[in-house]
C-alpha cells in the first residue's frame, strides 16, 4: 500500500488534472446530489468550507443551500489553539480575510461563532477517502483534532459528518491512523457512501 505521503500527492495530483469543464460539472451535480440527501431537511446549521486545491468546488452548493434556507459556516484556523478549528457564521456579505494557506475565512467575530456540537451537519474536505468512510486529509491533522471528542451522528443516528470530493477521490483501501476520525457519509458528483 502506498503511504499517507505517496497517496496525498497522487490523488491531489489527480484533481488538480481535472479541465474547468470538468470541475464546473462536478460541482453542479454535487450540489445537485447534495441538496437531495434525506437527512437535509433535519439539518438547519451546516458547516462548509471554501474550495483549495484542485478541491471540488463548494460555491454552487452554498448556494444551493442559502436558497434554502440554511445557516452556513466556515472553519477559521483557531486563533489560540493551534491545530483546531472553530466555525463561524457565514453569509453573502461576511467581510473574509486569507489564511496562512492562502483560504479565505471569515474575519474573527466571536458572536458569529458555533461550537462544534450545535452544528447538524458538518461537510469536510479531502484529498482521499475509500468506501468505508476513512478520509485522508492535506497532513493537518485540523478536522481530526476539531472533531475527535464529538459524536459523528445525531442521537437519531443521522451522519453529522459528510465528506466531499471529487470520484477520482476514491481508492480501493486507506493506511489508517488510531486518531483518524471516519466519515459516517461521503458525498460524490457520481453516488452517496452511507455507512450502516
Ligand atoms: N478548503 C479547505 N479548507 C481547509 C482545509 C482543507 O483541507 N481544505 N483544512 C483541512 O484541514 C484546513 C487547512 N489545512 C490545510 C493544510 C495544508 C494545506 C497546504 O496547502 N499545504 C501546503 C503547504 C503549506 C505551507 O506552506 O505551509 C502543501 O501541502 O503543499 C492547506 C490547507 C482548514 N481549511
Ligand atoms: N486528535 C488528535 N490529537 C492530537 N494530534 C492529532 C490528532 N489528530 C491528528 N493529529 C496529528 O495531526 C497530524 C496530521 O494528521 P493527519 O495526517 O491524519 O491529518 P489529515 O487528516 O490528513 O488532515 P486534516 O484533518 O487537516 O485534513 C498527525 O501528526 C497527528 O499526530
Amino acid at each position: 500500500m502506498p503511504s499517507r505521503h505517496e497517496l496525498r500527492q497522487l490523488i491531489r495530483q489527480r484533481r488538480n488534472q481535472l479541465s474547468i469543464e470538468q470541475q464546473q460539472q462536478a460541482a453542479q451535480q454535487l450540489a445537485d446530489r447534495f441538496s437531495h440527501l434525506p437527512f437535509l431537511p433535519d439539518c438547519q446549521h451546516i458547516a462548509l468550507y471554501l474550495s483549495n486545491d484542485g478541491e471540488l468546488d463548494t460555491w454552487p452548493l452554498i448556494h444551493a443551500l442559502w436558497q434554502l434556507g440554511k445557516q452556513l459556516y466556515l472553519p477559521l484556523l483557531h486563533p489560540f489553539t493551534p491545530g483546531h478549528l472553530i466555525f463561524q457564521h457565514f453569509q453573502a456579505n461576511t467581510p473574509m480575510r486569507v489564511n496562512r494557506f492562502g483560504i479565505p475565512e471569515p474575519d474573527w467575530s466571536c458572536p458569529d461563532l458555533r461550537p462544534v456540537p450545535q452544528l447538524d451537519l458538518i461537510c469536510t474536505p479531502l484529498v482521499a477517502f475509500d468506501t468505508d468512510g476513512n478520509r485522508l486529509g492535506m497532513g493537518g491533522g485540523f478536522y481530526d483534532r476539531t472533531l475527535a471528542h464529538y459524536p459523528a451522528r445525531s442521537s437519531d443516528g443521522q451522519p453529522k459528518l459528510i465528506g466531499l470530493a471529487h470520484s477520482c477521490q476514491q481508492v480501493d483501501a486507506l493506511p489508517i491512523e488510531p486518531w483518524d476520525v471516519p466519515l459516517p457519509a461521503i458525498c460524490t458528483p457520481d453516488a452517496t457512501f452511507l455507512q450502516e
